[in-house]
């Protein structure tokens, strides 16, 4: 990853053009169907099971191979419970002390945690304090969690008792199950257990604060929708990149001042890419370079240069942010850069041209793009 340039010109070297854009992997959410509501974590030692749990759970699967998770995966899948249908993603996480910075990002948007220990292995249930106390620390209050010990179907290897698992599940006040990934003995059933929980201790609160459960179901798709563009931005990016090779080049600059959504550190964040958000893969094939601020005393050089040669973007003059909150910057400017992908186009020679909101997609920078290559071959 590369530090970012001090000047436009030195990013300059080969007359191309640029586009400028900084991202954060914000959470996408993937459902349109149905109420997307649940969102749980699986949580546990490396190799206890989480992900056999998983895929058992959605896909109906076994592989015993194990290849550890690196950073986070989910999975969706749909539940009925109490005649509501609710699609719950499922967060994998990575046992893997060296994940742990990655996948503490993600306890904080948990509503609902399975602890999972591996009953033919003593110290993944000694370590269940651990992990518990990290969600103490890490999570939301309201937070539901149950304790698992996995692999119950290899009896002959068993180290820890069904008695131990109980006895330290009523120690935190949680529920207990047995489970097997291997013969799928108690997986939809805790997976359906700890969404009921989820469901209860949300709804009350809901149903206080909104009136029903259907109306926050309904905003928190949207909301969801909203957010889910990461993805579809950084494929563009890349679309754009590729089209045109040798006369365009794309830019990222990762900045973590929009909702702290860029909280990985710069050694991270090509990881995180790769394997959380967008995730599958994927590998930009333009130039990322380490975080910067965009906003605020110590906006980069570069931003400060871009903001004041185009104070707004030019598809939305009058964006701002919306909600104070998120103002975590100062001082605050009218100028300021509203969200993640805003994007700039500059031509040749550093200029810089257009200044285009978070709303506007992408690949609708295309047309901009073609006029200036044509312009400048005449
Ligand atoms: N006998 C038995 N083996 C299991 C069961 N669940 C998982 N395994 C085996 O345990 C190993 C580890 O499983 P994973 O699901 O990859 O473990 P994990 O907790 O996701 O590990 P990390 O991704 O490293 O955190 C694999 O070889 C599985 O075949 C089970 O219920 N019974």
């Amino acid at each position: 990853m590369k530090p970012v340039p001090r000047m436009l010109r030195s990013m300059n070297k080969r007359n191309n053009f640029h586009v400028i854009s900084y991202q954060t992997y914000a959470s996408t959410k993937i459902n349109r169907v149905y109420k997307d509501f649940g969102k749980l974590l699986l949580l546990g030692d490396s190799g206890v099971g989480k992900t056999c749990m998983l895929r058992r759970f959605a896909e109906g699967e076994f592989d015993p191979s194990h290849i550890s998770t690196i950073g986070v995966d989910f999975k969706m899948k749909t539940l009925e419970i109490d005649g509501i249908r609710v699609r719950v993603q499922i967060w994998d996480t990575a046992g893997q002390e060296r994940y742990q910075t990655i996948t503490k990002q993600y306890y904080r948007r948990a509503q609902g945690i399975i602890f999972v220990y591996d009953i033919t292995d003593e110290p993944s249930f000694q370590h269940i304090g651990k992990w518990a106390s990290d969600v103490d620390e890490y999570a939301p209050e309201q937070v539901q969690t149950i304790l698992v010990g996995n692999k119950a179907d290899n009896e002959p290897k068993r180290r820890v008792t069904k008695a131990q698992g109980s006895k330290l599940a009523e120690a935190y006040g949680m529920e207990f199950f047995e489970t097997s990934a291997s013969t799928s003995r108690n997986i939809k059933e805790s997976f359906t257990r700890v969404t009921e929980l989820v469901l209860q201790a949300y709804k009350n609160d809901v149903d206080h604060l909104l009136g029903s459960l259907d109306d926050y179901l309904d905003r928190a798709a949207l909301q969801e929708e909203k957010d889910s563009t990461t993805t579809r931005d950084f494929n563009e990016l890349s679309q754009l990149q590729s089209k045109y090779p040798h006369r365009l080049v794309v830019l990222g600059f990762p900045c973590n001042q929009f909702g702290y959504q860029e909280n990985c550190t710069n050694a991270e964040i090509l990881n995180s890419l790769q394997h959380v958000r967008p995730g599958g893969g994927f590998k930009p094939n333009f130039t990322i370079f380490e975080k910067c601020d965009v906003n605020g005393t110590n906006t980069h050089p570069v931003f400060a240069y871009l903001k004041h040669k185009l104070p707004y973007p030019d598809d939305d003059p009058s964006s701002l942010m919306q909600d104070p909150k998120f103002l975590v910057w100062s001082p605050v400017n009218r100028t300021d850069v509203a969200w993640n992908f805003e994007k700039f186009l500059i031509a040749p020679e550093g200029e810089p041209f257009k200044r285009y909101s978070k709303n506007f997609p992408t690949i609708d920078m295309e047309p901009d793009i073609q006029r200036l290559l044509r312009l400048t071959k005449a």
